[in-house]
């Protein structure tokens, strides 16, 4: 066999996702460390926003074992930059993985990025934040968006597959419409699987009868992983208004922030003011009469909703809210988490390519940051 190369892996947030994510890692070290030439790929920190495991002598930690020595670690977190500086040092390249939500870490992207450190990440702060440092971010980075016509070799690569769609093929699709030359006209579809799973569950067909309680079904959806730490980021539309965003970017809108286009919020007036989540959590049940006004409206015009997100293109109109449809369309009659995309495109005229599928929880969205790390692992060998 060849002489074993080497990446050093970096891991920052172990929740849900980082957790399926370490699972995931482990299954690929396995399998590359046999290929020939064998690639190894060495896990040398993980962190979480209290407490580290930096293997400073670049020695591997053991992946199925490491969320146990973590939980018994007495690291402190240095500041990130600490850890960072650390890292510029590591003998093979290193990829960050961010499994978290922090926009504060988010920022930092294209200063780690010069560094020749590449990253992966499902984490959508960074490229839905302000224009100025999406462009910083592509501008630092090895891969220029959409799609790499030309490349930094010192800089890092960076992929977010899975800030769309969790692990479902969004951006990669719509970075080959693009670099294969087809235009864009419109996107538009289902892009939460928080919403999806709340309206197929409250509201799955026009019986009065059937469908769960609005609140029960977000405490059903945060505890099934799919909601973003705070729930509250879901229900005011913020999280899909971050998606479309990050999509009409990628097609070459100049989106200014994901507050800059109508955006409906599903939070009660009275609870918008809530100090956290749990207190939100628990006054919600007090405002389940409000969904259940809008789902027997709806039903009356023999309709059901859905929370639905579109950018038209040619107009540079982006909007989210909810929206009525008929039982047989395909937005509604989606099933559990899933989220549909409709691309509208010169080439594929009036039928749309669509991607459909699971659009939240841990295991397939880590699967989009796994894919992520492969696209890396090709581009720095
Ligand atoms: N869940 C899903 O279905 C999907 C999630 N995503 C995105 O994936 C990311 C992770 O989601 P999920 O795993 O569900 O979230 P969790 O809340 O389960 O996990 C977040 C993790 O990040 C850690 N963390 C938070 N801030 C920091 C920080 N500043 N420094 C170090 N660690 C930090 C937390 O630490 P601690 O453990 O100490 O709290 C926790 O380990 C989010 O950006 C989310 O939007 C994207 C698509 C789908
Ligand atoms: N909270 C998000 C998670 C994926 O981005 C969602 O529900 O879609
Ligand atoms: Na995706």
């Amino acid at each position: 066999m060849s002489e074993t190369k080497r990446i050093f892996i970096a891991v920052v947030g172990v929740g849900g996702v980082g957790k399926a994510f370490l699972g995931q890692l482990e299954q690929l070290r396995e399998r590359l460390q046999k290929q020939d030439p064998p690639l190894e790929l060495r896990l040398v920190l993980v962190r979480r926003s209290n407490k580290q495991i930096l293997q400073k002598d670049w020695k591997a930690l053991d992946i199925p074992k490491v969320l146990a020595q973590l939980d018994s670690s007495n690291e402190r977190c240095p500041p990130f930059e600490e850890v960072l500086d650390h890292l510029t040092k590591a003998p093979s390249k290193v990829i960050l993985v961010d499994n978290t939500s922090s926009e504060a870490l988010a920022t930092t992207y294209p200063s780690i990025l010069q560094k020749g450190i590449s990253i992966i990440t499902p984490n959508k702060k960074a490229f839905s934040s302000t224009h100025d440092l999406w462009t910083s971010i592509f501008s630092s980075a090895a891969n220029p968006t959409p799609f790499p016509s030309q490349t930094r070799e010192t800089a890092g690569y960076i992929f977010h597959e899975s800030t769309v769609g969790a692990g479902l093929p969004v951006l990669s699709t719509l970075a080959d419409l693009l670099a294969t030359g087809d235009q864009i006209t419109k996107i538009e579809g289902v892009f939460s699987g928080t919403m999806s799973f709340l309206f197929n569950a409250v509201m799955p067909s026009l019986s009065p009868s059937e469908g769960g309680t609005f609140s029960a079904e977000v405490a059903k959806a945060k505890s099934l992983g799919y909601t973003e730490p705070d729930p509250r980021d879901d229900l005011n539309g913020l999280d899909v208004a971050r998606k479309l965003t990050i999509l009409a970017r990628l097609v070459g809108l100049p989106i200014s922030s994901p507050t800059a286009f109508p955006v409906q919020s599903l939070i009660p007036k009275e609870l918008e003011s809530c100090s956290s989540g749990d207190e939100f959590m628990q006054k919600l049940p007090d405002y389940d009469s409000r969904m259940t006004e809008l789902k027997t409206a709806a039903a009356k015009e023999g309709k059901l909703l859905r929370f639905v997100g579109s950018i038209d293109v040619a107009s540079e109109k982006v909007q989210v809210g909810l929206e009525k449809f008929e039982p047989s369309h395909p937005i509604a009659a989606l099933k559990g988490s899933d989220n549909i995309i409709n691309f509208y495109t010169k080439r594929y005229g009036s039928n749309p390519l669509i991607v459909q599928g699971a659009g939240a929880g841990a295991e397939v969205t880590a699967m989009g940051v796994t894919a992520d790390l492969l696209r890396v692992i090709r581009l720095l060998h």
